[in-house]
C-alpha cells in the first residue's frame, strides 16, 4: 500500500522504515528543508540505532522516500499519517498548531478518499477536531471527498525505536468508520503484533495519555520513596527488586533515580494534567507524578552539595546529558538541571557523553565538554551520573579514582554497585540508599 507521512522526526522516520520492512510503499514530507536535504542524502540528523541503515536500505529498495512536496504526497497515496511534534504550551496544554497546519494542507489538496491517520500524541478530541479542520478547507474549495480519521497512538521507545516500530507489543486503532478499520489492518497486516485493539478514536487518544502517565506515576512513585528510603536507611533499589517479583507488580520502571525525561513523559503527564482542569477536574495523582519529578533532581543535588560541603569553586564532572542511555536527545534531560545548579552555584564543570555533547553545547556553551570519561574525570572533586551510559557502568573505576582529586560519586540512577565502589576507596552516594 502506499503511504505518506508528515513529519520527519524520531516517530515519522521510524515508523517509516517499518511499514517498508514490512513491504509498503513509504513517502514522508516535513516542511524542513535541512532535515529532508539530511534524508536524501541517507544521513538521519538524530541518532538512533539501526535507523540509518534501514533507511538506506529501503530507498536504496525504492520502498521509501523523502520530499518537501507534501501536496505530492497527499494526492499520491490513499493513507496519510500525521506524526508531527505536539510541544508543551507554557500551560502545559498540548500545542495543537502543528497538526492544525498539517490538516489544512490535507484538506487543501486532497483529491480522493483518504485515511487521515493521527499518530502523534494528542488529547481526547483532536481526530474530530482533525476532521473539522479538514471539512472547513474541502468547504472552501466548494468540495465533499469523503475521507476518515482515525487515532493511531504510538508507543515506540527511543534507544529501541526500530524494534519497537517493527515488532510492536501492541497496535490500538480508534476509529469510527468500517472502511478506515479495514484499510488500517490490511497495513498492520504483515506484523507480528501479538495485540490489535479496535477501539473509538477518544478511547485510543486517552490510551496513549494513559500509558505515559502511569509508567511516569511509577517512577515518580519509587522517586518519592526513595527520599523516605534515604532518611530510614533503607536501599530503595532492593526495594524495587522485591517489589518487582510480584507478577502483578512486574520489575519495569521501578528504577529510581533523578527524574524522567524526555520529550514525553514530561509533557504528556502535564497536558493530561490540563486536559482534566480544563473541565474543572483535578488529577491529585498525575499532578503529584508531575510535582516529584520537578524537585527530583534539586533534591539528590542538594544531598550531594552536602555530602562534599559545597560545589562553589569544585571541579565537578557530569557523566551523560541524555535523557536516557543510546538516544541523543536532550529533551528535558535531568542533566540540564544539574548543570543549571551547578553554574548557579559557581563549580567548574565537565562533562562528557558519548552522543549528547552537540545539542548541550547550544545551551551552556561555557563549561568544558571531554572526549572520554577519564578525562571528564581528571581533577574532579566529584562526579555525577546522570544518565547510566555503558561507558559509566562500565568503566575502569579504579583507573578512575587515580585521576580524580577526591573520590566522590553521586550516582542519580543507582547504576554502580555501592560496595563495588566503597571497596575501591569511594565515597559512594545513591539515590535513596544508605550510605556504606
Ligand atoms: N519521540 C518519541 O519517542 C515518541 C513521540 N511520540 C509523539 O509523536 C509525535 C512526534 O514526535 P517526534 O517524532 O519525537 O517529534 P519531532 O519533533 O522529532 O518531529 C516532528 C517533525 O514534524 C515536522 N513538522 C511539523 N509541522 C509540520 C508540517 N505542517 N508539515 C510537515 N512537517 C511538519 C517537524 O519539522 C519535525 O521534523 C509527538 O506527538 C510525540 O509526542 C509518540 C511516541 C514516541
Ligand atoms: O510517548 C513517548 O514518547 C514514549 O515515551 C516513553 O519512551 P521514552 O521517552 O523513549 O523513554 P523511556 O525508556 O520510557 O524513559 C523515559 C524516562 O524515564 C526514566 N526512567 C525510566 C524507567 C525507570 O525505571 N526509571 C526512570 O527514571 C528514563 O531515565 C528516562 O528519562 C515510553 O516508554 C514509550 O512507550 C512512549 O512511546
Amino acid at each position: 500500500m502506499k503511504i505518506a507521512i508528515i513529519g520527519a522526526g524520531y516517530v515519522g522516520t521510524t515508523t517509516a522504515a517499518a511499514f517498508a520492512h514490512h513491504g509498503h510503499e513509504v513517502f514522508v514530507a516535513d516542511n524542513n528543508q535541512e532535515k529532508i536535504k539530511a534524508f536524501q542524502r541517507l544521513k538521519v540528523p538524530f541518532y538512533e540505532d539501526g535507523l540509518e541503515e534501514a533507511l538506506k536500505e529501503f530507498i536504496q529498495k525504492n520502498l521509501l522516500s523523502f520530499t518537501t512536496d507534501i501536496k505530492q504526497i497527499i494526492q499520491g497515496c490513499e493513507v496519510i499519517f500525521l506524526a508531527v511534534g505536539t510541544p508543551s504550551l507554557t500551560t502545559g496544554e498540548a500545542d495543537l498548531s502543528y497538526i492544525k497546519e498539517a490538516a489544512k494542507e490535507i484538506g487543501r489538496y486532497m483529491n480522493d478518499y483518504k485515511v487521515i491517520v493521527i499518530k502523534s500524541t494528542v488529547p481526547v478530541g483532536t481526530v474530530n477536531y482533525v476532521q473539522e479542520v479538514i471539512q472547513d478547507e474541502l468547504k472552501a474549495r466548494k468540495s465533499n471527498i469523503p475521507f476518515d480519521t482515525v487515532s493511531n497512538p504510538e508507543f515506540l521507545r527511543e534507544g529501541k525505536a526500530m524494534e519497537d516500530a517493527i515488532d510492536p507489543e501492541r497496535i490500538v486503532i480508534g476509529s469510527d468508520s468500517e472502511r478506515a478499520e479495514t484499510i488500517m489492518r490490511t497495513i498492520y497486516k504483515e506484523f507480528r503484533c501479538p495485540n490489535i485493539m479496535c477501539t473509538s478514536p477518544k478511547n485510543a487518544e486517552m490510551i496513549k495519555y494513559a500509558s505515559n502517565s502511569f509508567l511516569a506515576a511509577k517512577i515518580s512513585f519509587m522517586n518519592e520513596l526513595a527520599r523516605l528510603c534515604d532518611v530510614l536507611g533503607v536501599d530503595v533499589a532492593e526495594v524495587s527488586k522485591g517489589m518487582g517479583l510480584d507478577s502483578r507488580i512486574g520489575h519495569q520502571f521501578l528504577q529510581a533515580g533523578i527524574g524522567y525525561g524526555g520529550s514525553c513523559f514530561p509533557k504528556d503527564t502535564k497536558a493530561l494534567a490540563q486536559i482534566a482542569l480544563q473541565r474543572n477536574l483535578s488529577l491529585g495523582i498525575v499532578e503529584a507524578v508531575c510535582a516529584v519529578n520537578e524537585t527530583q533532581a534539586q533534591w539528590f543535588l542538594e544531598k550531594a552539595e552536602n555530602a562534599l560541603g559545597s560545589f562553589s569553586g569544585k571541579q565537578i564532572t557530569v557523566l551523560g546529558l541524555t535523557f536516557k542511555p543510546d538516544t541523543d536527545d536532550i529533551r528535558e534531560a535531568s542533566s540540564l538541571k544539574i548543570i543549571d545548579y551547578l553554574v548557579k552555584k559557581k563549580a567548574l564543570i565537565s562533562v562528557f557523553d558519548p552522543k549528547g555533547m552537540e545539542h548541550v553545547k547550544k545551551l551552556f556553551p561555557g563549561i568544558s565538554y571531554k572526549t572520554d570519561p577519564l578525562q571528564a574525570l581528571t581533577n574532579a572533586d566529584a562526579a555525577i551520573i546522570a544518565t547510566e551510559w555503558k561507558q559509566f557502568t562500565e568503566l575502569d573505576w579504579k583507573s578512575a579514582k587515580k585521576v580524580m582529586a577526591q573520590p566522590y560519586i553521586f550516582d542519580g540512577r543507582n547504576s554502580l554497585d555501592p560496595e563495588v565502589m566503597k571497596n575501591l576507596g569511594y565515597v559512594y552516594m545513591g539515590v535513596g540508599r544508605p550510605p556504606l
